[in-house]
């Protein structure tokens, strides 16, 4: 059964059971979500999960093996039934987006506007100074940066007043700074708008900063579906908590609904006598116990008790420190996040708890 993911009210996006088959291999399975007027959807996954073929589907420039996608309540692709691309009312802004080299930028973004040459220039002025390129109205492409032919591309796809916008990485080709700064012009604007958006991205960043929900994808399936804070703060499985952070994993077997580790004793209910269980915490969730080197802290509910562990590595990472820890009781590594400068010595032994309502307990893999 797959999970519905749609929502009320009536979303301007939804996109029910799309299964796309290539031969016999089913790269996209059963996918099912929902996207309101004015929000951002990000389907985030690794590469060959099947993010693309889902955007393409709903483009209408691939055909689905089965599914429907509806937009404002209508079907506009189905068992019998595919509306044209270009009848969709749906924006496409992709990583290699291509302006026209020899129109000017004022030219480009009226391209493929309808109405009389008043409206036009109305509509194109007023989206060129949302995007900030007022100024570059006669310009040529090869006269704007990079960031700023982004944001051509951005006032083109917008300009016929699309229902929808689809984008695929569509700013990987920039810089850092320049990134974020687009990334958030781009979705103040497409609120704005009041357009639905489904943003594919592979960098979680992307998604978490991007996204008012997110969906997680792997092998052509949604794993999860939520908002960002959910999908970080309470991850489904190992692999959905790695795909966001480094993560740290204390191995045990559990007893009577119980995991003994060094840190102390773990609930696990639902797992029987003798199943290996992973008790799984993000590096910034250790805690370093700096005052008491050679005596631990007193074990807290909170916290636990401490296990000791010696510095084998600390980096220093700009906010915060990546310090990593050989562990006595078992020799595993464990990776701590410290928020300051703070660069203990290598070889300093260390007291570590773990932040217990921080952790997760999954089945051993
Ligand atoms: N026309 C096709 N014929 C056969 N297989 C295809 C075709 N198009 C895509 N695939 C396969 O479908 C899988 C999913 O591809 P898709 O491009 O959707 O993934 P993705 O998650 O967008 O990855 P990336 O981030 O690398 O673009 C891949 O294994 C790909 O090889």
């Amino acid at each position: 059964m797959s999970q519905d993911h749609t929502q009320s009210p009536q979303p301007r996006l939804e996109v029910r059971n799309l299964t796309r088959r290539f031969g016999d291999r089913e790269v996209v399975r059963d996918v099912s979500f929902s996207v309101a007027p004015g929000q951002v959807t990000c389907l985030l996954g690794p590469s060959g999960c099947g993010k693309s073929t889902t955007l393409r589907m709903i483009a209408g420039v691939d055909r689905q093996s089965s599914g429907e996608v509806y937009v404002d309540g209508e079907m506009i692709c189905g068992p019998n039934f595919s509306l044209p691309p270009e009848k969709r009312r749906i924006g496409l802004m992709f990583q290699d987006f291509a302006l026209f080299p020899h129109l000017s930028v004022a030219d480009n973004v009226s391209f493929g506007l309808e109405g009389s040459k008043a409206e036009k220039r109305a509509r194109v002025a007023e989206l060129l100074e949302k995007v900030g390129l007022s100024w570059a109205m006669d310009d040529f492409p090869h006269m704007l940066s990079g960031g700023e032919q982004q944001r051509v591309a951005l006032a083109r796809a917008l300009a016929p007043r699309p229902r929808i916008m689809l984008m695929d990485e569509p700013f990987s080709g920039l810089d850092n700074r320049l990134r974020d700064d687009i990334r958030d012009e781009t979705l103040a604007l497409l609120k704005d708008e009041g357009t639905a958006v489904v943003l594919v991205t592979h960098e979680p960043e992307e998604a978490l900063r991007m996204g008012q929900e997110i969906a997680l994808m792997r092998d052509g399936s949604i794993v999860q579906f939520g908002t960002p804070y959910n999908i970080y703060n309470a991850p489904v499985d190992r692999e959905a908590m790695a795909f966001f952070s480094d993560i740290n994993v204390i191995s045990g077997t559990s007893q009577g609904a119980l995991t003994d580790t060094p840190f102390g004793q773990f609930l696990t209910p639902g797992y029987e006598d003798g199943a290996r269980v992973d008790i799984v915490i993000r590096p910034q969730h250790l805690h370093l116990d700096f005052d008491r080197a050679g005596k631990g802290p007193e074990p807290t509910a909170s916290h636990g008790q401490a296990a000791a562990g010696v510095v084998v590595r600390a980096r220093f990472m700009g906010k915060e420190s990546l310090v990593e820890f050989r562990m006595e009781h078992d020799g595993s590594i464990l990776k701590a996040t410290v928020p300051n400068v703070f660069l203990p010595p290598e070889g300093t032994r260390q007291w570590l708890t773990l932040r217990r309502n921080r952790c997760f307990v999954f089945p051993a893999k």
